[in-house]
């Protein structure tokens, strides 16, 4: 297939499955399940991401079995080692990081993700990219940042008098390894030319290996057990979006694995993006002065970036 073509249908995979996904993973934690007296949230977040590498790893064995034929894999082990490791913490860090600031900061931080995993690229795994790539890359970050920042969102002053809440640290952490991740990602790309089916496999499999004794430990395996008994059409819930969820990390590991960790976060990151953007035409709202020229920025940069900001993948 040519690569044009393989990139658009990823990127509509990744935009179609996380846009269902986020209506589903909406449903289910913030949902009310059961009635009257036995009204309650569901809760388990740790369990709910052992269900999804669970399902993620079930997905690409089966890919691996039928469609994808991707023969064998010479990538280290440590690499899908540490990798998972990081991809969880990143995970965790940034749904910790709501118990201390709002969902739309947690959003707006998180938008930052490509400057990381391009820092960390160059420093970690000898990407070199020319100067006009860091450019066009900021210009999207900034616009996208500045498309979805509220003045209500100004940080206000912790008590101490300090700016920076433990909120902020979580999701500074939280790219922090995100940007480790995308660095060994590119590693195994330049390494071992590591293909989508065998990392998006090796990964949930380690990533089953770390979460599964934390859910035995926290005790949240068992919740997990007793919720499913007194509410079981969370069940469906679970499955729908773990199946969204799996069908969608498979475009993401086909743009990781083909493109590379860069061009995929910043697919993610334009996704979350265009999400906000539909949701204001939908209903009919109206953009803001400030929102406008950010959109513009927005496109000008991921213009740029597609039609300008090529590398030959080459290393320093
Ligand atoms: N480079 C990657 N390697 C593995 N999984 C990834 C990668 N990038 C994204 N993902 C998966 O896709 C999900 C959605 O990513 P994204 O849309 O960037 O949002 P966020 O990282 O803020 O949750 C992540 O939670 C993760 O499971």
């Amino acid at each position: 297939m040519e690569k044009r073509t393989k990139f658009a249908i990823s990127a509509v995979g990744i935009f179609t499955c996380y846009f269902y996904f986020g209506i589903l993973q909406e449903r289910l934690t913030k949902g009310i399940y059961g009635e009257g007296e036995n009204e309650e949230r569901f809760t388990c977040v740790l369990a709910l991401v052992f269900v999804q590498c669970v399902v993620n790893y079930l997905f690409a064995k089966m890919m691996l079995a039928t469609f994808l034929k991707q023969g064998e894999d010479t990538t280290r082990t440590f690499y899908y080692a540490a990798s998972s490791m990081t991809y969880i913490l990143a995970m965790v860090c940034s749904n910790m990081a709501l118990q201390w600031v709002s969902y739309p900061t947690q959003v707006i931080g998180k938008s930052g993700k490509p400057i990381p995993v391009m820092i960390l690229g160059v420093l970690l795994a000898r990407k070199s990219y020319p100067l006009k790539k860091y450019l066009f890359v900021l210009m999207v970050v900034f616009g996208i940042i500045m498309f979805m920042y509220k003045d209500s969102n100004k940080s206000v002053a912790q008590s101490d008098g300090s700016f920076i809440g433990f909120g902020e640290v979580l999701v500074f952490l939280s790219l922090t390894m995100d940007g480790l991740t995308g660095a060994i990602q590119d590693r195994m790309r330049a390494e071992h030319s590591s293909k989508s089916g065998h990392m998006m496999l090796n990964m949930n499999f380690w990533s089953v290996a770390y979460v599964g004794p934390a859910i035995i430990l926290t005790g949240e395996f068992t919740q997990l057990l007793g919720f499913v008994d007194r509410h079981p059409v969370v069940v469906w819930d679970l499955l729908l979006l773990a199946v969204a969820g799996a069908l969608g990390q498979m475009f993401i590991f086909i743009m990781v694995a083909d493109f590379g960790p860069l061009p995929c976060s910043i697919v993610t990151t334009s996704r979350k993006f265009f999400t906000v953007l539909g949701s204001v035409f939908l209903f009919g709202n109206k953009l803001l002065p400030r929102q406008w020229i950010a959109t513009i920025i927005v496109f000008a940069g991921l213009f740029l970036d597609s039609m300008y900001g090529k590398t030959a993948d080459k290393k320093k």
